[in-house]
């Protein structure tokens, strides 16, 4: 019986081909993600529809990264080695909760129960707050437990981490790793480019602190390259910039577009980019194919010469590192 159930929380990704569909029709369905007008009956019958179109797009970007998507894989590992990390610190087992695809966050609440829980840590592994992504899963969170008539169980909330110092020294690791494919010329014509999940607009000017999180981080990368990393001469002569890609539908959403920055560099006669993806801790689909094949096209068509993605944390030491010393945070006036 493990006195601290820990629930990773992330968004989950279609484990073969013919689940795409199945997996976008949960998240359309999500009304945190997409407010459609009247009713929750009307929701369905937009989220059934939608689906489909978009499945139809979207099943040729996974046949291209493997036909599924490896979020699973990779929160597996971050568990597994999150609960070895922390089991010498605190009484605990580590569950995996996704919002749209399996293991869903319900399933990961009954097995914690099964387990005999006694307080539940929710964990999310997005570094940012926003409303569409941690907010729905807290959500969803309290609707499963609300369903089972749970009201008796201790929460414990981790709403975001954006300038955690660990974390932000295991970004710091992956960019230094991309930058090994650059050699000391490239480096005079090179931009990092830190592409974060847009969002629209109008959740931000409904208070969602995504945008303001997600400038944190950035900030805080900064600092550290440019401050306290062993490179920190050459990162000051770097350029950078901030980018939102995976808009999705016609309404407005955080610009500037990954892709019109590569294109506005590649006509400033940039030929080396490094991209960094911000916001996500897992390589996805969004990483691996929009950033890694898509956007990969579209600079070199313009001209540039070397294009990189870093890896996203994935399995990083230091990341689990950060999310233990979080954990360990979040409970010490409790244990
Ligand atoms: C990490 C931050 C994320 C935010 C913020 C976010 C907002 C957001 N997303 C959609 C719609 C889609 N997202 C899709 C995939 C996807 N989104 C994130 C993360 C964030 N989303 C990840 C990690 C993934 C990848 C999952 C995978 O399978 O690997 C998709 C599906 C893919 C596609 O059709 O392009 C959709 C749709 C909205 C509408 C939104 C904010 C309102
Ligand atoms: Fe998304
Ligand atoms: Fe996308």
């Amino acid at each position: 019986m493990p006195k601290y159930g820990i629930i990773l929380l992330n968004l989950g990704g279609p484990d073969s081909i013919k689940n795409v569909e199945r997996f976008l029709y949960n998240l359309f369905s999500d009304p945190d993600i997409f407010k459609f007008p009247f009713s929750q009956a009307t929701q369905k019958v937009f989220a059934r529809l939608i689906s489909k179109l978009r499945a139809k797009k979207v099943i040729k970007y996974y046949q291209q990264i493997g036909g599924r998507s490896p979020i699973l894989s990779y929160t597996l590992v971050q568990a597994k080695l999150l609960e070895k990390k922390l089991k010498p610190f605190l009484d605990c087992k580590v569950y995996i909760g996704m919002r749209y695809w399996r293991p869903l966050i319900n399933e990961a609440l009954e097995m914690a129960l099964k387990d005999d829980t006694q307080k539940i840590i929710l964990l999310p592994l997005y570094p940012q707050y926003s409303t569409t992504t941690t907010g729905s899963s807290f959500n969803e969170f309290y609707r499963s437990l609300k369903k089972l008539n749970i009201d008796n169980k201790e929460i414990i909330e981790i709403k975001s981490y954006p300038n955690n110092e660990i974390y932000v020294k295991a970004m710091v690791e992956r960019i230094e790793e991309a930058m090994a494919n650059f050699n000391m010329d490239d480096l005079e014509n090179l931009v990092l480019i830190f592409s974060a999940h847009s969002v629209p607009v109008k959740f931000i000017k409904n208070g969602d602190p995504y945008l303001d999180e997600t400038i944190k981080s950035y900030n805080a990368i900064l600092d550290y390259l440019r401050n306290k990393s062993e490179r920190k001469e050459i990162y000051k002569n770097i350029r950078t910039e901030l980018c939102f890609q995976s808009k999705v539908g016609p309404v407005k959403w955080l610009e500037p577009s990954t892709v019109e920055t590569v294109q506005k560099l590649a006509k400033e006669g940039i030929k080396n980019m490094l991209v960094v993806p911000l916001s996500f801790v897992s390589d996805n689909i969004e990483t691996l194919y929009e950033l890694g094949i898509f956007v990969r096209d579209i600079a070199i068509k313009n001209g540039v010469k070397k294009f990189v993605v870093a890896e996203a944390l994935n399995d990083s030491e230091t990341f689990i590192e950060a999310l233990k010393n979080i954990v360990l945070e979040a409970v010490k006036d409790e244990k």
